[in-house]
């Protein structure tokens, strides 16, 4: 099945409306916990401008779980307590509780303990822009040797520039269409335009393969909803990365991420620091902060109110607004 819609939300929309449909009796390695799924196989997701990454089913809170993912992804490691603070669930994937094997920050960066793939497809592209060899590898053969709670669903992320856009395939063998669909093309479609902003390029389309896409029974009726509150694709685009390497602004986002998930206030005001393009993320990152303190006390609101005036893009604000209820 081909399905091409302008954003994530149409996207979510067709698939979600198709699984439903569809008779939920598959017995998965996840059915003890959330129950049997309906299943597509071979499906072919294509979003026309990935910066209309951004779901309305954000509104419940995935915007800051897609971005706490996204920067456990570019912190290069698996720790276990970076990505619990956003997705709790990733607790039941660790074989140590200490990391994830599966994680895909040192497979992208420093894959079987020598390879930075970001690097080796940048290299690539800029020496042969017309190149079909620009893979990321993260599944590996040698994960069904073992045995691990969880391996990546991701096989393979590739570039292509065409045009003088950069285009982004991603392949995937499994996908959760409710929870997991969302918060991988946020990711993937980040790092596509992280990775067009590297080569100095636009970004271009997005498609994303998939052997089984599928919905658990458990999420049935929550994906229901989201389809009967009334369909309205996403109106506001995320904006644009500013043009010019993206590297240091990620970096210095990292450190703060890391000082606000270990209770450190940001102590330099961040505009002195960041674009408003990367600022914006911090803002974001200081909102939950503030909601995992889990106490909406007058002072945390007003504290909220003050960061939601201080975004720079309209997009983030009902993300805050709607956290609050
Ligand atoms: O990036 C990811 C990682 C996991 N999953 C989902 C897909 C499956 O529902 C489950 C993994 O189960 P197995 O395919 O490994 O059985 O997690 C995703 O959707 N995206």
């Amino acid at each position: 099945m081909f399905i091409s819609e302008p954003t994530l939300d149409d996207l979510m929309h067709k698939v979600l409306t198709e699984l439903i449909n569809r008779p939920c009796n598959l017995i998965s390695s996840r059915s003890s916990k959330l129950g049997p799924t309906s299943e597509m196989l071979g499906v072919m997701l294509h979003l026309q401008n990935p910066r209309y990454r951004l779901s309305r089913d954000e509104a419940k809170g995935t915007v800051f779980s897609a971005l706490g993912e996204l920067l456990w992804y570019l912190s290069k490691k698996n720790e276990l307590e970076f990505i619990t603070y956003y997705i709790k669930a990733y607790e039941n994937e660790s074989d140590d509780m200490k990391t994830v094997y599966g994680g895909y920050g040192p497979r992208i960066f420093n894959f079987r303990g020598k390879l930075n793939q970001i690097e080796n497809v940048i290299n690539l592209l800029t020496k042969k822009a017309t190149s079909r060899k620009a893979v990321i590898q993260l599944f590996d053969a040698e994960d069904l040797a073992e045995t691990h709670k969880e391996i990546p669903c991701t096989c393979t992320l590739q570039f292509f520039i065409r045009e003088d856009r950069l285009h982004m395939f991603t392949s995937m063998r499994s996908n959760d269409a409710y929870r997991g669909l969302p918060h991988d093309i946020f990711a993937f479609t980040m790092i596509q335009e992280i990775m067009a902003r590297s080569l100095n390029i636009e970004i271009g389309e997005y498609h994303h393969a998939v052997g089984s896409l599928h919905l658990y029974e458990k999420d049935k009726n929550k994906a229901e909803e989201y389809i009967n509150a009334g369909f309205q694709p996403t109106t506001f685009p995320m904006p644009e990365m500013p043009v010019g390497q993206p590297w240091e602004a990620i970096q210095i986002l990292l450190d703060i991420e890391y000082d606000l998930r270990n209770g450190r206030p940001i102590d330099i005001p961040l505009q002195e620091r960041l674009t408003p393009y990367w600022a914006d993320f911090a803002r974001l990152l200081q909102a939950y902060s503030i909601f995992k303190k889990n106490k909406l006390k007058e002072d945390n609101i007003n504290q909220l109110n003050a960061i939601k005036k201080s975004l720079s893009a309209d997009v983030y604000k009902t993300y805050i607004t709607k956290r609050k209820k």
